[in-house]
Formats: C-alpha cells, structure tokens, sequence
C-alpha cells in the first residue's frame, strides 16, 4: 500500500487552501474586510470564479460584526447553514437559531400559503431588530423576509442572502439588492448560492483570519 503524500494538519490545509484562493481570485474590487469574507465564501464552494458574482452593500461587515460582537442571535433558513456555524469563532456566543422544525412551521406554512422555509421566519418576529439573518438555500425563505420587512417587520442588522438553485435563487437575490429596505446585505448573483458559502459568510464575520 502506497504511503500517500498530504497535508495532514487543519491549520496547515486551511492556509495553504486560503493562500491559493488569493493568489488565484481576483479580488482586487473588494476592501481587506471584505475579500477576508470572499476568501471563505470561496473556499466553502472550490470555485475562484464565484467572486465576480459576490455583491457587498457598502457598510454590510462592519454592520454584520458589529450585530454579533454585541451579542446579535444569528436566525438560519435551514438546518444545513446553522450546523456550519463554527460556535468556537462566535465572538459571544451568539444563539444559532433554526425554526424549520418547530411543530408550529408547517401550520404557519399553510395559513401563509407559502413554504415551511418562509413559514420559519414567522417565528423570528419578536428578536429579529439587530438579528443577522443567514438565508443560504430557500429562495422562498429570502422573498418572504423582504415581504415581511415591507410590511413593517424589525430590521435585522444585516441579511447574508446566497440561496442557491434554478427556481427564484437568482431573483430573489436580485430584489435584495434592488431594496433591502435599508438593511446591509450579501449575496451571490445568479445561481451560485447555498448553506456551506453562507455558512462560510458567517464563520468570516465572526473572526477575521484563519
Ligand atoms: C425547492 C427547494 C430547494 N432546495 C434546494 C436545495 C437543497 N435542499 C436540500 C434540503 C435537504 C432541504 N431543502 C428544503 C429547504 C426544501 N427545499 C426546497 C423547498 C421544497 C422549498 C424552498 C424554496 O423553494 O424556497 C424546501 C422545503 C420547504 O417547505 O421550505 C428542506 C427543508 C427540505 C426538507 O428536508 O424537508 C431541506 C433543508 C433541511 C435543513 O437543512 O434544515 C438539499 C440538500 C437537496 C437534497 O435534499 O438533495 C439542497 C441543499 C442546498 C444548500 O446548499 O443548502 C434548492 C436548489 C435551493 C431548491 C430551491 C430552488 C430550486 O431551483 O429548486
């Protein structure tokens, strides 16, 4: 049996995967703050090309940190995006909050007339003010929240929006960034998207660095 050569140490694999991504990426457009969260994004999905389609309201890390250095809960679509959150880089220990199995989602889901991953959000209602929102797979899920902020919901202080797919990904993206009713956001045009770079996003704004 042949002794394979690799690198077997986290910290190692992690810097040399980080130092390819910046000498490979183009990132030049993005401030140091925000290639710091591109890096992540990108090594989360193995695609360099990715960063052309990254988008950054202009005060959206400085908000995002902010919200979790103060303590913000941290609300997710799925369980996919709440299971990646690194807990051990969360500057507070920062609630990691998931409502598409509470037994009253599917209820809500039908009196909305809309999927369990927006019915969820109803549930966020009363701490969403200053909440950072991680919407990574359910397009539905994004729609909705801009519904509900429409219609006069608490303002989160920042919306990582990258829900992946064919069906509203790509749209539902688009309508952040038309009106975020003020709220910093991040996304990924197009179909890029999904819980492991969003769940990435989240593990970038919590600690800067490896
Ligand atoms: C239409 C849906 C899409 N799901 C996608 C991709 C993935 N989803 C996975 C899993 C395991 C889950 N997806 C649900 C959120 C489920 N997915 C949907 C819905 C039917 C509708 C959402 C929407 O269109 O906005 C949604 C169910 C709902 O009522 O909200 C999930 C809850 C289904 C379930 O298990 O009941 C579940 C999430 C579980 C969790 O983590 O909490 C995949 C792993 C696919 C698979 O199972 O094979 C994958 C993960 C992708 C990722 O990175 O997150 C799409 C492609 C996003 C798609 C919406 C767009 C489209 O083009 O169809």
């Amino acid at each position: 049996m042949p002794d394979y050569d690799y690198i077997r140490e986290g910290d190692a694999i992690y810097e040399r995967s980080f130092a390819i991504i910046r000498s490979e990426a183009d990132l030049k457009r993005f401030p140091e703050a925000e290639a710091d969260v591109a890096v992540r994004m990108i090594h989360a999905c193995g695609l360099v090309e990715a960063a052309e389609h990254f988008l950054f309201s202009p005060d959206f890390v400085a908000s995002a940190r902010k919200a979790l250095t103060d303590g913000a809960p941290i609300f997710c679509d799925a369980e996919m995006v709440a299971r990646g959150v690194t807990r051990a880089r969360l500057p507070a220990a920062n609630e990691v909050i998931c409502t598409l199995q509470d037994p009253r989602t599917a209820d809500i889901a039908k009196s909305i007339g809309n999927t369990r991953s927006a019915a969820a959000m109803h549930l966020w209602t009363d701490r969403l003010a200053g909440s950072v929102v991680a919407i990574g797979n359910a397009p539905t899920a994004l729609f909705h929240l801009l519904e509900m902020l429409r219609d006069g919901a608490p303002k989160p202080a920042a919306i990582i929006g990258m829900p992946v797919g064919f069906v509203g990904a790509a749209e539902s993206k688009d309508a952040l960034a038309e009106n975020s009713y003020g709220v910093p956001f991040a996304i990924v045009r197009g179909r890029l998207g999904g819980s492991a770079m969003t769940a990435a996003a989240l593990n970038a704004l919590a600690r800067p660095g490896l």
